[in-house]
């Protein structure tokens, strides 16, 4: 029996799984770590607590798993996306990541931009427009502002990249996750060289690029033996956790589509070729499907809204564990109305990407009144969070790309109440997986499929994925939704001159 590991490296922590070659999960686990924010709008974390936590998880899995070692055959690797790790010549990390809801590049935006001969060029070039989460602006400001520090820049890696460097002492990276450096030429699958000569920036600096089921090398004997792996386990390349999410989810042919609500809030769409929002609204990325891409909508805040709401604010509900001040806090929601009593919330906590790509723009309640309580507050922010997907939505609608289904994942998406308003203010019934595990699952499957096990990632999807249950719509809400989600859409315009004064006051 041939087992695969898929390893996910995410922003509150790492999950990795153990699944046999018919997708069937042997074990799980996962190790949480800090973010630190320096400043406000910067976000960090130590490469270190990555490595750590894979070691962890993977150690913990081979373990309750009790497979013999050998039959370990293949390794994804999914994770957050676009953050940079900084090495030196001697694969020394030079400074913390800055991840990708990290907004101190505003002016690098601005400089990459400019070089590029203007927004339009660029997306000529990698396909997207300079926006602060993005990997180059990162480059960029270790240039301007941390001049040492880029003077004994060797090398930058993605997250899951520099775990994959740890486990093999290879530099790799694949499309999927490439494509959120803005260094990728999208539509060719590789660097642009373009680019980097406008912004002045040395090829040598970014690893080789692969296919996500590509194997890209095998695991060092040091870390065979600390991971009680062999050194005949492959890494594959992989996929950032959008994509491999996708994957997770089965979302590799035209027409289905997924929503993830996570600490982001992600919309994808699969695409069998390049395809554009003129207005860059939407990311055009390759897929972790072999030719393939996808375009997605990203909201920075959105499960972390009710996160920041449910931890921060609900002071009411400290004292218990996590999975149940969710629920506490849900059920108060259930018991009011569908529209929350004319309430509304703009999750822009952090700054927002998709649709407005705004560091300054931040979240908001409008339309409180004395009779509004608890429920209807908590229940505002899970509407002002959909609403944010259904911004993607109707942009992807607007692009007449195919929307026969939609497929719901991520923590959020595990709550009914959540799954229901997704059904209603998207207008249109969801489905859920069988087996929902995320990104981990999908890269896990990448292994399976770099492995030989399974002749494609389609074929390998169709063996494994299935729909479990669908949630339909509910008019009475949906017609409620429709009547709100204008008012919501126009809110960010009345308030996007005030979001840029605060910020100046800062
Ligand atoms: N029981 C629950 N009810 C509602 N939302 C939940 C529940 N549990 C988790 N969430 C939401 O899911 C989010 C975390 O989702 P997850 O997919 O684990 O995120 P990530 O991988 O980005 O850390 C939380 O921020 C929270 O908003
Ligand atoms: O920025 C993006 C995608 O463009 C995010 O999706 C990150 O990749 C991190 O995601 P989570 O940790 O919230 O899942």
């Amino acid at each position: 029996m041939s087992f695969y590991l898929g390893i996910d490296v995410g922003t509150s922590g790492t999950k990795t799984l153990l699944i046999d070659e018919a997708g069937v999960v042997q074990a799980e686990a996962s190790a949480e770590y800090p973010l630190h924010q320096p400043r406000a709008g910067w976000t960090e974390q130590d490469p270190e607590d990555w490595w750590q936590a894979t070691v962890t998880t993977v150690r913990q899995v081979i373990k309750a798993a009790k497979c013999k070692p050998a039959d370990v055959r293949a390794i994804g690797l999914s994770g957050q996306m676009h953050g940079s790790v900084f090495l030196d010549k001697k694969d020394r990390v030079l400074r913390p990541a800055l991840l990708w809801n990290d907004q101190r590049t505003v002016a690098e935006c601005e400089e990459i931009t400019q070089r590029a001969g203007g927004r339009k060029a660029l997306i000529k070039m990698v396909a997207n427009p300079a926006l602060t989460g993005f990997t180059a602006p990162k480059i960029l400001w270790l240039r301007n502002h941390e001049p040492k520090k880029f003077d004994r820049l060797a090398k930058v890696l993605l997250p899951k990249d520099e775990i994959r460097r740890r486990l093999t002492g290879e530099y790799a990276s694949e499309v999927s996750d490439a494509s959120g450096t803005l260094l990728l030429d999208v539509v060719k699958r590789n660097w642009s060289k373009k680019l980097l000569g406008k912004l002045d920036l040395d090829p040598d600096l970014l690893p080789p690029v692969f296919e996500s089921e590509d194997v890209t090398g095998t695991l060092t004997t040091a870390v065979a033996e600390q991971l009680g792996l062999t050194t005949d386990c492959k890494v594959v390349g992989g996929a950032g956790d959008c994509a491999a999410g996708a994957v997770g989810n089965g979302v590799v042919r035209s027409g289905v589509l997924s929503t993830s609500v996570g600490t982001s809030g992600v919309m994808f769409v699969h695409s069998d070729k390049p395809q554009y929002d003129s207005e860059g609204r939407l990311h055009t990325f390759c897929h972790a499907v072999r030719g393939k891409w996808h375009m997605m909508g990203v909201n920075l805040t959105s499960g972390g809204s009710l996160q920041w709401w449910v931890d921060s604010i609900l002071q009411g509900l400290a004292g218990i564990d996590t999975k149940q001040r969710y629920e506490a806090a849900t059920r108060e929601a259930e018991q009011a109305a569908a529209g929350s009593g004319g309430l509304l919330f703009l999750p822009y906590l952090n700054g927002e990407r998709t649709p407005h790509a705004d560091p300054h723009a931040r979240g908001a309640f409008v339309g409180l009144n004395t009779t509004h309580g608890r429920g209807q507050l908590t229940r505002a922010v899970m509407e002002g969070v959909t609403f944010a997907l259904r911004d993607s939505l109707e942009i992807i609608r607007s692009l007449d790309v195919p929307v026969k289904e939609i497929r719901v994942s991520g923590g959020g998406s595990k709550n009914p109440l959540w799954r229901q308003m997704q059904a209603d203010v998207f207008g249109k019934k969801v489905a859920t997986l069988a087996v929902e595990q995320g990104p981990a699952y999908g890269v896990a499957l990448l292994a399976a499929v770099g492995d030989g096990a399974y002749k494609s990632i389609e074929q390998a999807c169709k063996a494994t994925i299935s729909v479990a249950e669908t949630t339909p719509a509910q008019r009475k809400a949906t017609n409620t939704y429709n009547a709100l989600f204008p008012i919501y859409q126009r809110l960010y315009s009345s308030l996007k001159q005030d979001f840029a004064s605060l910020a100046e006051l800062q």
